[in-house]
């Protein structure tokens, strides 16, 4: 298993975001995390990454103890993400935002930099690299020029993939990776999520849109309320009685595309 959560409870003042949460995530696989609004999914990816520490429970990942660590340490450890609202610099150019995404994870302090010490050397190219290499994954190499405010949302959302491959992770979290962008495009980053997994990134995803959620994990967890209320496959997820009235039932409400 790569990642194992015991009892993860997080409070904020008198409200449980989540509540008494295990999971298990297993390498390589797509494992999503679905629920009403304000049901503790993103809650649960800052526990994960270290966003939040949680009030209480656990959290290991490749057999690292990771519960209590600053956000940088996960990152150091092999854990990627992405953000509900893809947090770009629109000014600067796609390959600048992924390279600045890397160095923002990388070890050189200050007085490297100042001093432009052989490690610092080391790491500018390497980093460099990864984002050339990233950006040629995610299949934006063509626009690594261009401003980010100029090209579109679905290749924003690539962008912001590629900032979270580059720093070569284990686990990627993507928070909505599909929102905001249309069918068509859709598909084109479920592939592309596909292609994560086939390349031995074990992907964990919060997603809404439910068509694609169900072509494409291996895994549901469905939260209410902070609650864990259903785990399993897929088709076990679409019968399961309480999603169904919980999330599913609202289904002129979910969106299917
Ligand atoms: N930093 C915070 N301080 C106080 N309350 C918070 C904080 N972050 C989240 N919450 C609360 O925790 C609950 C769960 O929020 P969270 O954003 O995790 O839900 P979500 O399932 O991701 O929702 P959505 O689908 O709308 O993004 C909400 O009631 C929210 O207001």
């Amino acid at each position: 298993m790569l990642v194992k959560v015991e009892k993860l409870t997080k409070s904020f003042g008198g409200l449980t975001a989540i509540d008494d949460v295990d999971l298990d995530i297993e390498k390589g696989k797509i494992t999503a995390i679905i629920g009403p609004n304000g049901a503790g999914k993103s809650t649960f990816f800052n526990l994960i990454s270290g966003f939040h520490p949680p009030s209480t429970g656990r959290i290991v990942f490749n057999n690292h103890d990771i519960t209590k660590l600053a956000p940088n340490k996960v990152a150091e450890l092999g854990i990627g993400r992405t953000f509900q609202t893809t947090n770009l610099f629109a000014q600067a150019s796609v390959l600048d935002n992924v390279m600045i995404g890397h160095r923002l994870r990388t070890k050189s302090g200050l007085l490297d930099a100042i001093l432009r010490t052989k490690r610092e050397k080391r790491e500018e190219k390497e980093c460099l690299e990864k984002a050339i290499e990233a950006l040629d994954f995610v299949g934006v190499s063509h626009l690594s020029y261009q401003p980010v405010a100029l090209i579109s949302q679905e290749a924003q959302k690539r962008v912001a993939f590629a900032l979270a491959l580059a720093t070569s992770p284990e686990l990627v979290l993507l928070d909505e990776p599909a929102a905001g962008v249309n069918p068509d495009e859709t598909d084109g980053l479920a592939e592309l999520i596909e292609k994560m997994a086939h390349n031995g990134i074990t992907v964990c995803l919060i997603e809404h849109k439910m068509q694609m959620i169900m072509n494409l994990a291996d895994k549901i967890m469905v939260l209410n309320h902070g609650k864990k209320i259903a785990e399993g496959t897929p088709k076990q997820i679409s019968n399961h009685e309480e999603v169904i009235e919980a999330y599913l039932g609202g289904s002129k409400n979910a969106k299917t595309s």
